[in-house]
């Protein structure tokens, strides 16, 4: 045995007893969590199922696994792992179910994927509007929806079906978008004419492509994958703008990368579900709230929030309805309707409003 073969055995035998000891951890880890179910099962009262994803925990194991990390391992690679154990261990307590906005290799589809880890059963729904139906059903457990693009901002849509829908709002999270240019063949950038993909991907990208492809037709179409779609289809004379995840469904070559105009362009989701979230330690409240259309409406809401010192992270007008004479506003702010200081400030707004709709209160996204 060379040297090199000698080190080398020594280090590998050391690997193997590690990953015996990670893999006895696991199941171990895997018992316990079982246990946890039967317990949930144990208390639960009345008809409905036990809760057993349990977002304030998992998001409590994240930040506690990035505070403790030394290293070699990046903060978030650990956290990503440890996302992976807990969606394990979640669906040996039970399987869950998310719809998200599809079809197959959508943004949508990744958030799902990193929020929930890749033990979920994620199903595509055509619509955001299926997706909370699905969700109120209890066709599915959770739902995912996007709430926010960083150069788009809000979509207003995702706002407007929490007034149709009595779901509540159990997370967030925060998605790095990539957006790259797909191609059958390797002509790299040269011939193209045509260019298909979603209106959002065009707001994102308009620049780049000004800047590449100023006189290629471009082709809107519903969503990134039915973009790969047509560029499977139609030929290299055609590109699609899309994620990684859709190259790799559709067998593309990426031919140029990340041609976002904003190099940290992120979308954040939120997660629908039919449950109340415990407290974390580091969370949101989102809260919808009916006004009338009057001078200094949205002075005195405000105002609330000043005096009891709550920080706001987000704040939207949507129409109530074309012929009404109020307005509705769409609050995110620190804190959990738990603490007793969030309290005071609903109750306040409570009696100055002529709605006030709780959305709910959910960790602060970790990863
Ligand atoms: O602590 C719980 O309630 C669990 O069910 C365990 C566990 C975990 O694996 O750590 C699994 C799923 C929950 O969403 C949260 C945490």
């Amino acid at each position: 045995m060379s040297d090199q073969e000698t080190e080398l055995k020594l280090l590998r035998d050391q690997i193997d007893s590690i990953d015996q000891q990670i893999h006895t951890l696991l199941n171990d880890r895997a018992r316990c969590a079982q246990s946890v179910a039967e317990v949930k099962e144990r208390y639960q009262q009345g008809d409905r199922e036990a809760v057993f994803y349990r977002p304030e925990r998992e998001a409590q194991v994240l930040r506690r696994v990035m505070q403790r990390n030394q290293g070699p391992l990046a903060d978030h690679e650990v956290a990503r792992l440890f996302r992976e154990i807990m969606s394990v261990c979640l669906a040996l307590e039970k399987p869950m179910h998310v719809a998200f906005l599809g079809p197959e290799g959508t943004f949508t589809q990744q958030a799902a994927s990193k929020h929930f880890g890749h033990s979920a059963h994620c199903i595509p729904f055509n619509s955001n509007d299926e997706v909370f139906r699905e969700v109120e059903s209890g066709g599915a457990h959770y739902g995912v929806v996007p709430i926010e693009n960083s150069s788009e901002g809000v979509v207003t849509h995702t706002l407007d079906l929490f007034k149709r829908f009595n779901l509540k709002i159990c997370g967030e999270v925060e998605l790095r978008i990539h957006h790259h240019v797909l191609r059958v063949g390797d002509e790299g950038l040269d011939n193209i004419a045509r260019i298909y993909l979603p209106q959002q991907t065009l707001s994102q990208c308009r620049s780049w492509l000004d800047t590449h492809f100023l006189s290629a037709e471009r082709i809107l179409v519903s969503s990134n994958a039915e973009a790969a779609r047509m560029a499977v289809k139609q030929g290299p004379a055609a590109v699609a703008i899309a994620s990684d995840l859709v190259a790799d469904l559709y067998q593309l070559n990426i031919v140029a990368r990340n041609i976002d105009d904003q190099s940290d362009n992120s979308t954040r989701y939120l997660i629908i579900g039919d449950q109340d979230v415990g407290e974390s330690g580091h969370d949101k409240t989102s809260i919808l709230v009916t006004v009338p259309d009057k001078a200094g409406a949205l002075y005195e809401l405000l105002q609330h929030f000043h005096q009891h010192k709550i920080s706001l992270t987000g704040i939207e007008t949507r129409p109530a309805s074309p012929e009404s004479s109020h307005s509705v506003f769409y609050i995110d702010f620190e804190g959990h309707a738990a603490n007793q200081h969030i309290q005071n400030v609903l109750q306040e707004l409570q009696s100055d409003t002529v709605e006030l709709k709780l959305l709910g209160s959910y960790p602060v996204a970790v990863l």
